[in-house]
């Protein structure tokens, strides 16, 4: 089973982002993380620096909205180019409406939940979706602790995908090490965003590598 490692330039400089997603090229996607100010209590850029990433990422990016009124603006994320945008259910009126304008765009169409979001309102809408974004801390910063609690979430979504027979991409995001990759890994998670455990590493090649290594390992035992 494929894992994918994407790191989220939160945790970059801000002043180096060209030279900073250089540093990630052995990477599968650069993670992007798109702040309001108002549904979340932080603020990073918009699309206007988003395009430029784009032009310059050597990796393809993948877009997290952590926004209100995702109407407005998901769709511009998906015609700059990005391979996926993901945009909250919590901000979101009719989620699947939304993920049909940005797969007919052509991006892949992500949601994401909160830790304190339940996931059974959302498990048969699985097949408008291209990724899940299962949030394991509170979005709004790097470098918090990892909340093992949402692991269920997980799990209801890996059997929903058997169920279903859909292969909807598992992400988590948030705290994410060389100890809690394992343990997203066997609950299912298949795409993971590291921030801190990537960009703070000495050596962001071999942070990648043995990321995806542990995921890898966890993820065949768990079949
Ligand atoms: O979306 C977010 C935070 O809201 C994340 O993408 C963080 O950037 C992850 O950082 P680490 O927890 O890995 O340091």
């Amino acid at each position: 089973m494929s894992v994918r490692i994407n790191p989220s330039i939160l945790s970059a400089d801000f002043v180096n982002l060209e030279r900073d997603l250089g540093v990630i090229s052995s990477a599968d996607f650069a993670h992007i993380d798109v702040m309001d100010n108002h549904f979340v209590p932080n603020l990073t850029f918009g699309p206007q620096m988003v395009g430029r990433l784009q032009d310059v990422s050597p990796i393809p990016l993948d877009v997290h909205l952590m926004i209100e009124n995702p109407e407005r603006w998901a769709p511009t994320y998906a015609e700059l180019g990005a391979f996926s945008v993901t945009f909250h259910a919590e901000s979101t009126t009719d989620p699947v409406a939304l993920a049909r304008r940005l797969r007919a765009i052509g991006a892949r169409a992500g949601l994401a939940i909160k830790p304190g979001t339940d996931i059974e309102p959302y498990l048969d809408l699985l097949p408008e979706f291209d990724q899940i974004l299962v949030m394991t801390v509170e979005p709004g910063f790097g470098g918090q602790s990892f909340i093992a609690d949402v692991m269920p979430k997980l799990d209801a979504l890996a059997a929903a995908n058997t169920r279903l027979g859909l292969d909807v991409w598992l992400q988590v995001d948030g705290g994410i090490t060389l100890d809690t990759i394992v343990i997203a890994a066997e609950h299912g998670a298949n795409t993971f965003v590291a921030g801190s455990s990537v960009y703070n590493a000495p050596d962001r090649d071999q942070a990648i590598l043995e990321l995806r290594h542990a995921a890898t390992s966890a993820s065949v035992h768990r079949h």
